[in-house]
């Protein structure tokens, strides 16, 4: 991916004549929203954002994530949606002040303002809690029992700390245990079906509920697609002749489209 940013002054030296550059910034911020709709409908864009200058109400910076300079250059600007969204714009072409690629450096993370949903859980504590009464359940059925009768008796403790890690809590599982690597080892040949896949989910949810893991509706829905995902790859890396990536990192999993609700 690439990043675009386009900053626009657009009433550079008509500071003076304050109502009219304002009313022409108005102008482009409108022509703008109309631009807009040929961005998102362009398959090269990832997505876009225009920022409004709070010192320079007539400055905007327009960022534009590509999914590559090529296919930017070369795929957009030769289709029907740079057209139109060029015949929007066109008029402000002269107040750019800017406009260039820029790529992304490993520089980049999420501040303090949202919990992690480690944190949002109770911490590790919450996950040895969690794994520690699903196992005794797996162990109790029927139907998926069997495959873990052998297992090692850190198991719980070891997958309290691989969701501990994947939720945004400390990497201990890729430091002491092996990582994805090792993870991976222990599915391979498994041969899981649906129907166990189910299960598996179906008792971590009821244990979720018996260790009093937060039950608002963001933590269980994030933590739900997480085990919807993980548990999908592991029936898919435990068949016969599965041949997944030996290496991979541990997945980093978040709030997705909702974040806590903090009131
Ligand atoms: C989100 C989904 C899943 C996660 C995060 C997960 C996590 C793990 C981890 C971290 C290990 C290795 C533990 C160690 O370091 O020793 C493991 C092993 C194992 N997993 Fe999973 N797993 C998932 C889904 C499943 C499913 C759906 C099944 C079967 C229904 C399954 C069956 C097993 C078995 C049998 C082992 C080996 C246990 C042993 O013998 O010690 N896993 N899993």
């Amino acid at each position: 991916m690439i990043v675009e940013y386009i900053r626009y002054a657009i009433a550079e030296g008509r500071a003076e004549e304050f109502e009219a550059a304002y009313a022409r910034a108005e102008e482009f911020e409108a022509a703008y929203a109309r631009a807009a709709r040929s961005l998102a409908a362009a398959p090269q864009c990832v997505d876009y954002e225009l920022s409004r200058c709070v010192d320079e109400p007539a400055s905007y910076i327009l960022r534009i994530t590509w999914t590559s300079a090529r296919d930017h250059l070369e795929g957009s600007r030769s289709s029907d949606h740079f057209r139109a969204f060029f015949a929007e714009i066109r008029p402000y072409v002269n107040d750019i002040a800017e406009m260039r690629h820029y790529e992304r450096t490993a520089v980049r993370g999420s501040g303090g303002s949202i919990p992690t949903m480690y944190e949002w859980a109770g911490g590790s504590e919450a996950f040895e809690r969690l794994t520690t009464r699903f196992y005794e359940l797996v162990l109790d059925d029927e139907l998926i029992g069997p495959l873990f009768k052998n297992m090692d008796p850190g198991h719980p403790r070891y997958v309290a700390m691989w969701l501990a890690e994947v939720f945004g809590g400390p990497s201990r599982y890729t430091d002491e245990r092996g990582g994805y690597r090792h993870m991976l080892s222990m599915h391979l040949g498994k041969a899981i079906t649906e129907p166990m896949r189910r299960r598996w989910v179906s008792l971590l949810m009821d244990a979720a509920d018996e260790v009093g893991l937060p039950d608002d509706p963001e933590f269980r829905a994030a933590f739900a697609g997480y085990i919807e995902w993980g548990t999908r790859l592991a029936l898919g890396n435990s068949q016969p002749g599965a041949t997944p990536p030996q290496d991979a990192p541990v997945p980093h999993w978040g709030w997705g489209v909702a974040p806590p609700y903090t009131g």
